[in-house]
This record gives C-alpha cells, sequence and structure tokens, in this order.
C-alpha cells in the first residue's frame, strides 16, 4: 500500500487497515490483534465502556472523579480537617477532606417588590489519582501556593417581595443559613445557627427581621443600602469582564472598563426615586444629586391613570403604546415641519403629556398603552438629563445606571441612553451592568469580613449558565433543585412550555426597539414580552487558581475568540450546526454510559436543555453576555457534564489511541530513516493531516461513515502538498534547521497544545515532540483538564506516553525525567533499564474542558510551565482557529490545524475545507 506519510517509503502493515476498520466499522465482537500480540475485544456495544473486559486496555483513567457531584444535602462533615499551606499565617484556608456536599452563606437585598439573594457555596474537590504529579511538582518548582480566597460559585436568585415565605423555603431548603462566614474562610466549628447573623440590605432588612429569626433562626444584620450598591458595583466592574454595556436602538454592546481607570465614576439608582452617586473608589462615594421622579412616579402615576395591577404589567402596556397621541411633539406646534434653526426634529417631544391639555379627550378616551408609553419616556428622559448634567458637573466620563426601574427592560435603556446622548451631543454614553438587579445583595454579600471577594481577579471568574437559565433567565427563580433527579424531571416538565422557547424564534436582527428617542417601539414590541432581551445571570465559578497566561503579548488587548456571534448571521450558522451535530452526540453520549434507560432520560433532558439555551440566544444574543464561538462550545460541554455525561468520546477515543499506537513505532522507525529537512516536514505534515480525526466536525464524522480511517488518512495525506493555505513552514524550517550551514539554538522548552486523541496525538503531536527533544528542547504536552469531544485530555496522556515509550528510547528517557513514568512499564525495545540523561517530556493540565482556549485563564501549572517555555504550538482547529488565530505571544508561536468547516475556510483563510494552516510567527 501506499506510504501513510505520502511519500513512497512509509509502510506500515496491513494490520493497521484491519484494526482501523474497528475504530468506525461495526466492531461488535471483533477480535483484533494488536502489535504487542494481545487480544483486544471489541465491545459488545462499542461505545460502553463501562463494564471493561478483562482483555481491554483502558488508557483513558476514569474522569469521574475530576468533576464532583452531590445530590444531598449539605451537612458539614469536619472529620480530618487540616489547614491548607503555611499553619503559620494568621487565617489559614481550612480544607475539609471528607466535606463532599455545598456549604453556602448567603446575604439578601429585599425590596419593595423583589428580594433578591446571593448566595456561596462551594464544592470542595476531591483528590484524583494523577500520574502527572511528579511532572506538575518540578515544573511549578515545588512552589505551588497555597490560596487564601475561597473557591466556590455565586449564585444569583431573585423572588417576588410578596412571596417572601419561596424565599424562605428556598433559603431553608438549600440549608443556606447553616453554613456561614465568621472570622475565618471556614470556620473550624461546627455551624451555630443560634448565632448565625445573616447580612441584608434593603428596607425588607427591616420589616421582615422578625420573620427570619421566627422562621430560619437567624438574625439579620442590615446594611446600608447606599454602601451596598456601590460595593456590589464596584466589585462588578473589577471582576467581571464586559459587566457594563451600552444599549441604542435596541442594540447592546458590552464594554470592558479598564480596571486601574474606572473611577471616577456615577452611579444612577433608579429606584422607586433616583440617587446620583459619584464614586471615586472602594468605600469611597458621595450621593451628589437625584431626584423624586423615579420609577415609584411612573408606578403610582401609571397605576391611577391606567388601573395597571403591576409594574410589569404597565412596562408591558408601553410595548404597544404610541405617545404621539398624547404628547405635544414639535411638529405639532411647527404644523409637522421640524424646528431645525435649534435642532428640533418634528418627532421631538415638546411637551410630555402635552396633548392632553388641548384635546377635548377625558382620560377613558386615552389608550392606557399610550399613557404608559408617555409616562415612561418622560421619566427616562427626565433621569437621563439629569443624569448627564450631574456627570458634566464633576467631570465624570461614564454614567452607570441601574436599579429596578431599570430591570433589563429595552425601552427605558434605549431612552435613557437617548436622552444622554442627546444632551450631551455624543459625548457621553450611557452604561448598564449586566447584574445591576443585584448590586446590593452583592455588595450586602460582600460586607462579610475576609471573605477574600475583593481579592478576586478577572481571570479567577468563570460565568455559567445552567440549564435553568433560559427558563428562569432574569426573571425570578423556580423551586430549588435539590439532584440530578430533579433537575432532569424539571427539564421533562418544561417540554411543553420549553416548545415555546426551543423552536427557534422568528429571526429579527437585533434593530432598533423603536426609539431613536423619537419613534414608538417597533414591532418588536408586539411580539416579545417586555423583559425578553433582559440579560440572564450566570452562576459565577470562583476559580483562584485560575491566571493570565504569561506569553500573552498583549493580555490586555487579547480577545480568544476569531468569531464573534453578536454577528447575527454568525450565530445563526452555528446554531444550525451545533442543533444538527446535537442528536449524534447525544447518541455518543448516552452510548458512553452504558446506552441504559437512565442515561437515555438524561440524554434527552441535555439536548432539551442545550437547545433552550440556543434558542434563548438567538432569542437574545445578549442574553449571556459577550460571547463568541469558544464561549458556545463550551457551554456545550458544560451541559453534558451537567447531566453526568463525563466523557461522551470515552470509548472512542481508547479504540483510536490503540489503533494509532500500534503503528507508531513504525512511523518512528519511517522518519529516523530520513535527513532533517525531509523529517521536519513530514512531522508537520502529520500533525495537519491528523488533524482530520476531530468528532466535532460534522463533515469529518461523516467522512467516517464512508470510508476506514485509513482511506481517511491517505486521503489527508495526499492534500499535503504544500504550499498550505496559510504555509509559514519555510520560516519554521530556518528557524528549526538554520540556513547556508549555520546551526541556531535548540528552542529551551516548547509548549505543545495538544488536541484529539487517537492519531491526532499519537501519530502527530508524539512524534513532533520526540523531535523537538532529541534537539534538546524540554517538552510540555499541554492537554484538557476535562473532557471535551474527542480532545486528549492531562489525565490521559501519561498512559499514551508510557505506551509510546516502550518503543522509543527517546520518549522513554525524556518521559522518565519528566516524572511521566513513575511506575510504568519501561521495558525498551532492547529490554535494558539504563536511564541517560535527557531533556523532561511533561504533561500538564490547561484549566479547561472546551474544546477551545482561553488563555486569560489557565491553570496555574501550564502559567508555572510557561515561565520557561521559548515556543509554543497551538494545534486544531478550536485552539488554534476558532481561538487564538489572532493571538500574539511573546515567544514564537506556531499554530497548526486542519480546517475542517467550508465556511470557516472561506471566512478565515480564502480557502476550502481541509485546506491547512501553519503559521509561524516570532516572538513578538
Ligand atoms: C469542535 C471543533 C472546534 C473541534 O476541532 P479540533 O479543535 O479538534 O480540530 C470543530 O470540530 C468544529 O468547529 N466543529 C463544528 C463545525 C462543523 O461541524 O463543521
Ligand atoms: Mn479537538
Amino acid at each position: 500500500m501506499a506510504g501513510l506519510t505520502g511519500h513512497p517509503v512509509l509502510e506500515i502493515g496491513d494490520k493497521f487497515e484491519e484494526l482501523q476498520n474497528n475504530i468506525f466499522n461495526n466492531n461488535k465482537n471483533k477480535e483484533v490483534i494488536d502489535k504487542a500480540g494481545l487480544v483486544v475485544k471489541g465491545e459488545e456495544n462499542s461505545n460502553n465502556n463501562n463494564n471493561n473486559q478483562g482483555g481491554e486496555r483502558d488508557m483513558a483513567p476514569p474522569t469521574s472523579n475530576s468533576l464532583h457531584r452531590s445530590g444531598s444535602r449539605p451537612q458539614l462533615d469536619l472529620s480530618k480537617a487540616a489547614i491548607q499551606g503555611n499553619s503559620e499565617e494568621r487565617d489559614p484556608t481550612i480544607l475539609l477532606p471528607n466535606q463532599s456536599d455545598d456549604i453556602s452563606h448567603f446575604a439578601l437585598d429585599i425590596g419593595g417588590s423583589l428580594i433578591k439573594l446571593v448566595y456561596f457555596s462551594r464544592h470542595e474537590g476531591q483528590s484524583i489519582d494523577d500520574k502527572r504529579k511528579k511532572t506538575v511538582k518540578e515544573i511549578s518548582n515545588g512552589s505551588r501556593r497555597s490560596y487564601p480566597i475561597l473557591g466556590g460559585r455565586l449564585h444569583f436568585v431573585k423572588f417576588e417581595t410578596s412571596k417572601l415565605n419561596e424565599c424562605l423555603d428556598f433559603i431553608s431548603s438549600k440549608q443556606l443559613h447553616n453554613g456561614r462566614i465568621d472570622s475565618h474562610y471556614w470556620n473550624s466549628e461546627a455551624p451555630n445557627k443560634e448565632n448565625a447573623v445573616i447580612k441584608a440590605t434593603g428596607g425588607g432588612a427591616y420589616k421582615f427581621a422578625d420573620l427570619f429569626k421566627e422562621r430560619l433562626g437567624v438574625s439579620i444584620d442590615k446594611e446600608d443600602e447606599m454602601d451596598c450598591l456601590v460595593a456590589g458595583a464596584n466589585f462588578l466592574l473589577k471582576a467581571i469582564r464586559h459587566e457594563a454595556f451600552t444599549h441604542m436602538e435596541g442594540h447592546k454592546e458590552f464594554v470592558q472598563i479598564d480596571h486601574n481607570d474606572l473611577f471616577p465614576y456615577l452611579l444612577v439608582n433608579v429606584g422607586s426615586g433616583v440617587s446620583m452617586i459619584k464614586v471615586d473608589g472602594d468605600g469611597k462615594f458621595q450621593r451628589v444629586s437625584g431626584t423624586n421622579v423615579g420609577g415609584g412616579t411612573y408606578w403610582g402615576l401609571g397605576r391611577l391613570l391606567t388601573k395597571c395591577n403591576s409594574f410589569d404589567e404597565l412596562l408591558e402596556l408601553s410595548q404597544r403604546g404610541d405617545n404621539r397621541t398624547i404628547d405635544m411633539l414639535v411638529g405639532d406646534i411647527y404644523g409637522g415641519m421640524d424646528y431645525s434653526k435649534i435642532g428640533l426634529s418634528a418627532s421631538t417631544i415638546a411637551s410630555s403629556f402635552g396633548k392632553a391639555i388641548s384635546d377635548k379627550k377625558e382620560l377613558e378616551d386615552h389608550r392606557p398603552e399610550d399613557i404608559s408609553l408617555s409616562l415612561l419616556r418622560m421619566i427616562s428622559y427626565n433621569i437621563g438629563q439629569i443624569s448627564y448634567l450631574n456627570a458634566l458637573r464633576f467631570g465624570l466620563k461614564r454614567i452607570f445606571f441601574g436599579g429596578f426601574f431599570i430591570r433589563g427592560h429595552a425601552y427605558t435603556m434605549d431612552t435613557i441612553s437617548f436622552a444622554v446622548h442627546f444632551w450631551s451631543q455624543g459625548q457621553a454614553q450611557a452604561m448598564f451592568l449586566r447584574h445591576e438587579g443585584f448590586l446590593g445583595a452583592l455588595g450586602a454579600f460582600m460586607s462579610y469580613e475576609k471573605l477574600g471577594l475583593d481579592d478576586l481577579m478577572v481571570h479567577q471568574l468563570v460565568e455559567r449558565f445552567p440549564m435553568g437559565a433560559p427558563y428562569t433567565g432574569g426573571k425570578i427563580h423556580g423551586p430549588p433543585l435539590g439532584n440530578l433527579n430533579e433537575k432532569i424531571s424539571w427539564m421533562e416538565k418544561f417540554v411543553l412550555k420549553g416548545t415555546e422557547i426551543t423552536a427557534p424564534v422568528p429571526m429579527a436582527p437585533p434593530g432598533t426597539t423603536g426609539l431613536g428617542g423619537f419613534e414608538v417601539p417597533s414591532s418588536k414590541g408586539g411580539t416579545l414580552r417586555s423583559d425578553a432581551s433582559a440579560l440572564n445571570v450566570g452562576v459565577l465559578h470562583l476559580v483562584p487558581t485560575l491566571e493570565v497566561f504569561p506569553l500573552l503579548a498583549n493580555p490586555k488587548m487579547y480577545e480568544p475568540n476569531t468569531i464573534d456571534l453578536s454577528d447575527h448571521c454568525e450565530l445563526e450558522y452555528w446554531f444550525t450546526v451545533l442543533s444538527e451535530h446535537l442528536p449524534d452526540l447525544v447518541d455518543k453520549a448516552v452510548a458512553s454510559e452504558g446506552g441504559t434507560d437512565d442515561a437515555k432520560r438524561r440524554g434527552d433532558a441535555f439536548a432539551r436543555a442545550f437547545s433552550a439555551h440556543l434558542a434563548r440566544l438567538m432569542e437574545e444574543p445578549a442574553a449571556y453576555g459577550k460571547l463568541g464561538l469558544a464561549n458556545l462550545l463550551e457551554l456545550r460541554e458544560e451541559c453534558l457534564r451537567e447531566f453526568q455525561f463525563l466523557d461522551a468520546y470515552r470509548s472512542i477515543k481508547q479504540r483510536e489511541n490503540e489503533v494509532s499506537l500500534a503503528v507508531l513505532p513504525d512511523l518512528l522507525m519511517e522518519l529516523d530513516r530520513m535527513d532533517e529537512e525531509a523529517r521536519l516536514l513530514t512531522l508537520i505534515e502529520g500533525v495537519l493531516a491528523a488533524n482530520i480525526f476531530d468528532w466535532g466536525s460534522r463533515a469529518c464524522v461523516d467522512l467516517y461513515h464512508k470510508g476506514t480511517i485509513i482511506d481517511i488518512y491517505r486521503m489527508s495525506r495526499n492534500k499535503m502538498q504544500r504550499p498550505w493555505r496559510v504555509d509559514d513552514f519555510d520560516l519554521f524550517r530556518e528557524r528549526m534547521l538554520g540556513s547556508e550551514g549555520k546551526k541556531p539554538r535548540p528552542h529551551k522548552r516548547a509548549l505543545l497544545f495538544v488536541d484529539n486523541s487517537g492519531a491526532d496525538v499519537v501519530l502527530g503531536m508524539l512524534p513532533l515532540a520526540r523531535e523537538l527533544l532529541r534537539r534538546g528542547t524540554e517538552v510540555v504536552l499541554v492537554a484538557n483538564s476535562l473532557p471535551a469531544l474527542n480532545d486528549v485530555t492531562a489525565m490521559e496522556l501519561p498512559d499514551i506516553v508510557a505506551e509510546a515509550a516502550k518503543h522509543c528510547d527517546i520518549l522513554r528517557r525524556a518521559a522518565e525525567a519528566g516524572g511521566l513514568l513513575v511506575d510504568a512499564m519501561t521495558n525498551t525495545l532492547d529490554g535494558s533499564k539504563e536511564n541517560c540523561s535527557s531533556v523532561p517530556l511533561m504533561v500538564v493540565e490547561n484549566g479547561c474542558g472546551s474544546p477551545c482556549i482561553d488563555l486569560r485563564q489557565v491553570s496555574s501549572e501550564l502559567a508555572s510551565a510557561a515561565k520557561h517555555a521559548d515556543l509554543i504550538i497551538l494545534e486544531g482547529m478550536g485552539r488554534a482557529l476558532h481561538t487564538n488565530f489572532n493571538a500574539w505571544f511573546k515567544c514564537e508561536a506556531l499554530k497548526l490545524a486542519m480546517v475542517k468547516n467550508q465556511r470557516l475556510a472561506e471566512k478565515l483563510i480564502k480557502g476550502e475545507i481541509y485546506d491547512c494552516v501553519c503559521r509561524y510567527e516570532p516572538a513578538s
């Protein structure tokens, strides 16, 4: 047969073909002889590896350990409590190794209409049998840091104040009042409910204090409302990327505020009345102005004039209103003409409610819808105008608006924005906050002493959207869901209601909500709920161990995503791609869990939950904040994990690894017969060609059904003719091999961001790693912390390397030097056990569980490993194209990928599907 490399020499026996046939084609009851003569039994169910047979080698260690889930009620287990890190520290973190449930504490903002609850839960990570431990220790130089900040999750929940009991039930069912924070991060005493003190702000903190004592046995510590608002806003603006956004003509745009240039700013809190607060720093603020015409005025007057029963109802009415019937416009005064001399168009409101004077109409003759809209515009303009004047008065660049009046209501935001824009002649912009409803509660939460929240940095926070997000959204929370079963039942119950949301909502480009300041709400108003554009607030995961990748050339300017989903066409396209991939993914996921009824039920719930996320994003593309394609791909993985599909491609990965490892020795032999130059080219070709084995690409999965892996691999190699679509190979070759007889210095350390299991890592990246090792370059294989599609994980790599090392001395010695072969079978080809010195081969986890990588948030061990690296190699479509394609690094970077999507090929590299990218960039 033709050589795999496309070069005539490389011959790998027909066994390969036989082995490969078994990967994709019915491998029921087939027996496969691998290279070592070991009998590998085909599984009864090709995807079921829960009941591994004796003869089958389990290359992927169980991953269930890496994620912890719990369904039972939280209770502290203090056994074996130990101080983490330095016990001499004043407030050391106390680890509770046997504490496996959530422990929580919370704070409240009890307003007139809504109760906002912020609570914290902690998942204690379990220790895992990680074969990379030695490597990790070595890379970190033994100086792993102890983190004084709590790792855990912040949850944001709302209740109606009139249904206070629901809130109390929620707290009590989650036992939030039994976990508390006091002088230590984790108090080593058992929780003592009697003395528990809960921080709360808002009028209800006074009104309902006795009820809290009676029902939950907790005392309420009242915090000043304004202190809390400011503390909440400061935290959000510093710690959450793209927390703020502008809202003009229905279009949201997220803004990144430089933390070092945040103060001073004007915070306008529009509650019943309006407060304008000049914020100069943490805890440094002054209420500089306000107005008594606020949310209470809108609601009060609105109720009198329209007989509406609730604030929301009144807002809803405004969506269908036409204020021109009641407001006096410039055109009404000037016979339909603009008053252009002073820059007023005919549609400008000259006098709110002005027509009511001249008309002979009574209140009943006016439509409540029109009255509501007229009121809303009157009050919003007024607030916008006064705010701008105050910003001007103090020379403040930024104005942030919040408070219950805003509530993510598009028309309100647009109206305020318009007023600020109009009066400032475009010099100032109104901004809004994604978490604006929670400023007070968050501030109250932060008033617990020594919480460590203030110390958190933006890269240590990851926002995730759980399955309920599309349903509850920015609205009132549903019942607390204890365990997986309850979650699934909840998803099932939403089938009917869910169809509303799961069916793609007719697409309207995110155009105007109808204002431009002068217009009435657009057609969107009639079809969408008034709060459809309200943004969702996810769960904030606090991960103190995350760090910014130190080799980013300019972390502030770094944008991981190549594809921005705020472009509606992109969103629509990827929505379709991901929706169409869903049935296949569910099949794999269910099979990976043994295809049981339980797995099927979970698979169904997963599909429903993920579809609902997608539909919610189609309804409101900004619902989950600033999203790129990488976030969507990660959301899918998170959603799978939520339904306890911990490694959907586990058995596929295992089989591909086995097959590839079986042919690796032949490939290495062939490579060794080549001269340096041919070898380098063959190695890079090998990486590109093997990147075709990607179970996330529709086109590739279709290919797998059409041919054997060998056909595909051959086709892939044949496509390897240079020049590739992006081809910097000559530059790279010169850097590696030099020119005109000059030998360049080898790299000191290379970080290889590996991608897929099987051929991709074994026949592509490992041989490349070996080449670097042979040249004296230390190699760090960087792999996912958690499974994502068929990507190889850091936990799986040591076994793969150990297996490869059996047949290769270079790999064996390097792996030993890197501590990867502690207890591995190190039988060498010649049976010797000598340990010649070698540069090390190491493995680190990257901190992610996604096919893409956001280098602003990587594991601390990767950050440590990066400090000595002078070359990074990013491989695969997810890591090198969807993300990081435009990223610049302080060291040399090589980006290698095959483009396995036609549209991306056209857009990104003006090419075709299966074209390749080999981009080499010197240090910048
Ligand atoms: C999920 C992926 C980024 C994984 O690619 P990889 O990083 O493994 O090369 C890629 O398969 C992908 O973008 N798939 C969706 C597009 C499609 O099915 O065409
Ligand atoms: Mn991949």
